[in-house]
């Protein structure tokens, strides 16, 4: 089947480079016929919306940065979606130009267009350089290069984007500064979403993700549900939390932990959680990108759990039929 993939656009995006990074991982002998299909979108909103009708197969949407943290867009949509699945992540290195039209200088520039999420991952380097430039939000660091090409001579005067060294040269921008960031080695990690809920085998080196809400104004609500995953020996590798929307101080969580749904700690911590919190809403498990296998404690690995399932199952074999102590 050809499967058709949408990302945050235009093309140079970090998005899309981190598409094509993930397609370049699943070698396959492709004729020019069978290539698949790449479609830009303006928004992780808009590629999501695409994927739930049907007119895409997969999207590869950002969610978290090592230096701003979660990508708070992404996370908003994803816990908003149902019958979607993360099936895999991808990390990219992140660094960002100055890019602006051949002929302009670094003194000329009076305003810097960007995604809010590389304006944050600039701000220190803009303070220091270009204090007294606008700084204009764009839908993507790539889109903030197109539309600065695409401008006329007059428009383009005195402004600049922040995007990929990629970017600037696919749009014929001149460089201005390069490696611009403010933290060197910043990174962002990508998740390819499907719409079916097919999810991949587990490796012993994976990772789940879920949105979590808690009981209503309980003391001790998020406590409890930490200690589900402690009791069983589950590692978390992200909390954040966001806001539900539907009143003031109402909050859910974000969380990946280490693991998959078919290790027995996972899918038994997952059950606990389904007990206790209002809304569990699962989201996958999928291979870690690091390929980083997770340490597991000989009381949690699977033959703990089915060893201990079979010593109960046991003991229930003798209780006598017939009418129970309590009726
Ligand atoms: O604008 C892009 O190029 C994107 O792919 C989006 C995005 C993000 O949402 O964080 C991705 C990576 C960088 O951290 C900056 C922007």
């Amino acid at each position: 089947m050809l499967m058709r993939y949408g990302f945050l656009g235009p093309e140079t995006t970090f998005t899309h480079q981190a598409l094509l990074q993930a397609l370049a991982q699943t070698p396959r002998t492709r004729t020019a016929e069978d290539a698949p299909e790449l479609r830009p979108f303006p928004s992780v909103a808009a590629a999501t919306t695409a994927l739930v009708e049907g007119e895409i197969d997969a999207i590869m949407a950002p969610i978290e940065n090592s230096v701003e943290g979660g990508v708070s867009g992404t996370l908003d949509v994803l816990a908003a979606t149902k019958r979607i699945t993360i099936v895999a992540e991808q990390v990219v290195p992140i660094t960002f130009v100055l890019a602006a039209r051949p002929g302009t200088a670094l003194a000329d520039v009076r305003a810097v267009a960007s995604h809010p999420h590389a304006q944050a991952q600039v701000q220190g380097w803009i303070r220091a350089h270009l204090p007294n430039a606008a700084v204009e939000p764009a839908s993507s660091t790539a889109a903030a290069a197109q539309s600065l090409a695409e401008a006329s001579e007059e428009e383009a005067h005195g402004r600049a984007a922040v995007c990929s060294p990629l970017a600037a040269e696919h749009f014929g921008l001149d460089i201005l500064a390069r490696g611009i960031e403010d933290n060197r080695g910043a990174q962002t990690r990508f998740v390819l979403v499907t719409r079916n809920h097919r999810i991949p085998p587990r490796t012993g080196a994976d990772k789940t993700t879920l949105v979590v809400h808690l009981a209503h104004n309980r003391a001790g609500a998020l406590l409890e549900m930490l200690e589900l995953f402690n009791a069983n020996g589950v590692n978390l590798s992200r909390i954040e939390s966001r806001p539900i929307g539907d009143a003031l101080g109402r909050y859910s969580f974000s969380l990946d932990v280490e693991g998959h749904l078919e290790d027995r700690r996972v899918a038994a911590a997952l059950r606990s959680l389904h007990r206790v919190c209002p809304v569990v809403h699962y989201l996958g498990s999928y291979p870690r990108a690091d390929g980083v296998r997770s340490t597991v404690a000989e009381a949690t690995d699977d033959a703990a759990y089915d060893d201990a399932r079979a010593w109960v199952d046991a003991l229930s074999e003798m209780i006598t039929p017939g009418e129970s102590a309590g009726e």
